[in-house]
């Protein structure tokens, strides 16, 4: 019935917390105004405390939500409403490929991670929860809100933002306090939340502009023009490693690397093949933090059987990725055949349609499978802290 075809890759819900006056809403901003073709939906607490510069080019359609001048879409809504604007602003027909859900100052992230890892959208895949530090402030804001130990202990990502007002030996103090308090987590600095958008989402490129209104231009010139070039780049806080490999992955090996990924390993993703374990589909793969999906999709006709993984991180060690990632494929000798088996650890990972073999597999008592959000054992922290 609908023209619009459904996206074929689900959306990623990004989480974006921390203190008041950390860098939220600018980092946001700099988000909408460097995602170009990028379509993004950003979810705000609340419209009248959170000054969201778009909104000086939005336009109201009521029901809480304003298009924003490229096509984006934002909504204002209590966490309780959460879920019924995952749905909304996901359907197919809004074309979004990315939502930004921005906490309140005081909000528990844990909590809006919970209802995203929660939902049972299927077009949604949790993105990640990035904390914004304030680097100039992290010291007192600490000691009056201990909270944030745990907030940043959830972390997958933690933009150390304000920089410009920090020394470089405050800096590495800081990047060495947020590093243990964030375990497992990637620190990026930030100055006015210029970080590379790649680490949220994949950019497209400007193809898809929806609206008259070419709002980044005005954005850059009305709200941004003393904060220093915003012309030139978003420069690289982070890793990013590229791996190829013509055989195909054994998913055991492959599962052991990714169970043990290194600290500050934020995002994979790419295409693995698992020749004769599955011959069929290719697993497109999606790690954000401690965060593990895999999507079964047929193999296109005219593709290549090759895996292709893009690592990106902070402070990781590229060669050494590359050489365990090696040590995943399958060497070709008859006791390293990979099975039908070999694949049960993979399809714990598998969303919604990997269900039904998984249930089968309980059934036969061969396994135990883990709940359908992502994570092999308990999620971080956030259930010990909720629901007292
Ligand atoms: N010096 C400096 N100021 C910054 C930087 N990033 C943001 N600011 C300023 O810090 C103030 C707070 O930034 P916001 O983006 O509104 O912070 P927020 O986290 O969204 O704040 P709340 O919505 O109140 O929670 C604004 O005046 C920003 O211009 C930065 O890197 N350096």
């Amino acid at each position: 019935m609908s023209p619009v075809p459904a996206p074929s890759a689900p959306i990623p819900v990004i989480v974006l917390a921390g203190f008041l006056g950390s860098g939220k809403t600018t980092l946001l901003n700099h988000l909408l105004r460097a995602c170009r073709g990028t379509r993004i939906g950003a979810i705000v607490n609340d419209f009248g405390a959170i000054e969201i510069d778009a909104m000086t080019v939005a336009g109201q359609l009521g029901d809480s939500t304003v298009s924003l001048g490229n096509g984006c879409l934002c909504c204002a809504v209590d966490v309780s409403e959460l879920d019924g604007f995952l749905e909304k602003l996901a359907r197919p027909a809004a074309r979004l490929d990315v939502i930004v859900i921005e906490a309140s100052g005081l909000a528990e992230p844990q909590e809006l991670v919970r209802m995203v890892l929660a939902s049972e959208n299927e077009r949604i895949v949790y993105g990640g929860l990035a904390e914004v530090v304030d680097a100039a402030e992290f010291d007192a804001t600490r000691a009056r809100h201990p909270e944030i130990d745990r907030h940043l202990g959830v972390a997958d990502l933690v933009v150390l933002n304000k920089t410009d007002r920090v020394d470089e030996d405050g800096r590495a103090r800081l990047r060495a306090e947020l590093a243990a308090l964030a375990p497992g987590a990637a620190v990026v600095e930030s100055v006015y939340g210029r970080v590379d958008p790649e680490l949220f989402f994949d950019p497209r490129p400007n193809e898809e502009r929806v609206g008259q209104l070419a709002f980044e231009d005005l954005l850059d010139d009305a709200h941004h023009g003393d904060h220093g070039d915003h012309s030139g780049h978003l420069h690289a806080a982070y890793d990013s490693v590229d791996f190829t490999a013509d055989r195909p992955l054994h998913p055991r090996r492959l599962l052991d690397f990714l169970d043990s990924r290194p600290e500050g390993l934020y995002r994979i993703k790419g295409f693995v093949d698992f020749g004769a374990a599955d011959p069929r589909n290719r697993y497109a793969v999606h790690a954000v933090g401690r965060f593990l999906r895999f999507h079964p999709e047929p193999w296109p006709a005219a593709a290549e059987r090759r895996s292709e993984l893009v690592l990106i991180g902070s402070g990781v060690d590229g060669p050494a990725l590359r050489t365990a990632l090696a040590g995943a494929r399958v060497t070709g000798s008859p006791g390293d055949l990979p099975d039908e088996r070999s694949m049960w650890g993979v399809l714990r990972y598998v969303p919604g349609p990997a269900a039904d073999e998984r249930d089968q597999q309980d059934e036969r008592g061969e396994r135990e499978y883990a709940a359908d959000d992502g994570y092999a054992e308990e999620p971080p922290e956030p259930d010990t802290d909720l629901g007292q």
